[in-house]
């Protein structure tokens, strides 16, 4: 699903969705009021946010700006001082360790470094998820490993050790476990951090290759204007906490709000500082 170009984002703070009539209906993920703050430092300051059904949404921000702090409250791994987090209607801090254990099923997520166990092989590390959470034989595990190990490219590095293979391999060998399980959310802590252009250019066609194959809402943080471009229906742009546009990835490359251009351009003057 791609969004329109007549799509307009706007400026959060009461921007809660993406789509035209601004309803959170059937949104899976939908973040209500979250502020989050680590000492003195408030991170996250009233956000609100939800995230599309099959689509790809992309967080841009620059650095600790509180991209993957967001991405650890849709993971139920950083509770909100103040605001709810809901998958599917639920606020996911209301729930038993048993309903957690069973929507975290739900759940893929790729980690900047992949973070794949060192002393297992590749096959081994894809096939953890299936054999941890699942009841099936062997045999059906080799078949469904077997199966996403040739998707991403990765069939002859099977029996390899993560440190034995390259970054990109890594994000790859990353991607099919968070893919295993079939998950309907997929999140995606910087895919690109460490690639250079042209793997981060192919894990980019390999995120929408698998989108289009499998749907699922994909949320991606990153700080790469050019990952964003390439892969997202919608986007929006993390700021001191707060998002300063949220809307189509059209919406954002044709607006003239000064943050926004700011951000697409990568401009030193503007109105984002460093502070
Ligand atoms: N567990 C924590 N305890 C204390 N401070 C934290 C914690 N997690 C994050 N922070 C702080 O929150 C801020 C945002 O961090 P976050 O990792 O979300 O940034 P980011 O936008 O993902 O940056 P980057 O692009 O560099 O990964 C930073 O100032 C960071 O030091």
């Amino acid at each position: 699903m791609r969004a329109s170009s007549t799509e307009s984002g706007r400026r959060a703070g009461t921007l809660v969705s993406a789509s035209d009539d601004e309803s959170q209906n059937g949104d899976p993920i939908v973040i209500r009021g979250v502020h989050k703050r680590f000492g003195d430092v408030e991170v996250l300051r009233d956000l609100n946010v939800s995230f599309k059904n099959n689509a790809i949404t992309t967080i841009l921000g620059p650095s600790g700006t509180g991209k993957s702090v967001l991405l650890k409250h849709i993971l139920g791994l950083l509770e909100p001082d103040i605001g709810t987090v809901e998958v599917s209607g639920v606020d996911i801090w209301s729930l038993t360790e048993d309903e957690v254990y069973e929507l975290r099923k739900r759940f893929g997520v790729l980690f900047q470094d992949g973070a794949l166990f060192g002393s297992m092989s590749v096959f081994d590390n894809v096939a953890h998820p299936l054999r941890m959470h699942t009841e099936y034989s062997e045999e059906k595990i080799t078949e469904l490993v077997w199966e996403r190990l040739g998707e991403v490219g990765l069939q002859e590095a099977a029996d390899k050790e993560p440190g034995a293979i390259s970054g990109g391999m890594r994000k790859r060998a990353g991607f099919a476990r968070a893919l295993i399980m079939n998950p309907d959310l997929v999140m995606f802590d910087e895919p690109d951090s460490g690639l250079d252009p042209v793997r981060t250019s192919l894990l980019n066609r390999l995120i929408l290759q698998m989108h289009k194959q499998y749907g699922g809402t994909y949320v991606l943080v990153t700080h790469d204007i050019e990952t964003a471009r390439k892969v997202s229906d919608y986007v929006g742009m993390l700021w001191k906490g707060q998002l300063v546009y949220y809307g189509s990835l059209q919406g954002a490359l044709e607006s003239e709000d000064p943050f926004v251009r700011q951000f697409i351009s990568g401009e030193e003057d503007g109105p984002l500082g460093m502070d």
